[in-house]
């Protein structure tokens, strides 16, 4: 019913919002929390097809617009490895995200995550 599902929806909104703050303190230089521009990048918006950045996810939590777990995990691993595509494997940004990846992927797939997954399968 109606209820149930925004009430679910609420639910997941939290939970994903939780989950961003927990991915953001892996991003300690804030490298990932704003859009990439082609002024501090050049011909960035040439190379990266979609791109993604924290601010751009949080934005769409509050949207309700990931239903699931798996739409929220998919966007930061896009994020991660657009940072991968355009930067050299010598750069701190692409440093940065492969240890970002990693770090966030031990969130996203931790076991106690479970109980999520009730709420958006
Ligand atoms: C994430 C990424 O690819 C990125 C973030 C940045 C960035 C993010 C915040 C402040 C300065 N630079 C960046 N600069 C040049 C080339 C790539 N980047």
């Amino acid at each position: 019913c109606v209820i149930k599902k925004i009430h679910e929806r609420t639910a997941l909104s939290k939970a994903l919002d939780h989950l961003l703050t927990l991915l953001e303190k892996k991003d300690p230089q804030n490298f990932f929390a704003w859009p990439v521009t082609d002024a501090i990048a050049p011909g960035y918006s040439k190379i990266i097809s979609k791109p993604m950045d924290f601010s751009t996810m949080r934005q769409k939590v509050e949207d309700n617009e990931y239903g699931t777990l798996k739409d929220f995990s998919e966007d930061f691993q896009l994020m991660c490895e657009n940072a991968m595509k355009y930067n050299h494997t010598d750069t701190v940004y692409f440093k940065a995200s492969k240890k970002l990846l990693q770090a966030g992927q031990k969130i996203l797939q931790s076991d106690k995550l479970g109980w999520l997954l009730q709420i958006a399968p």
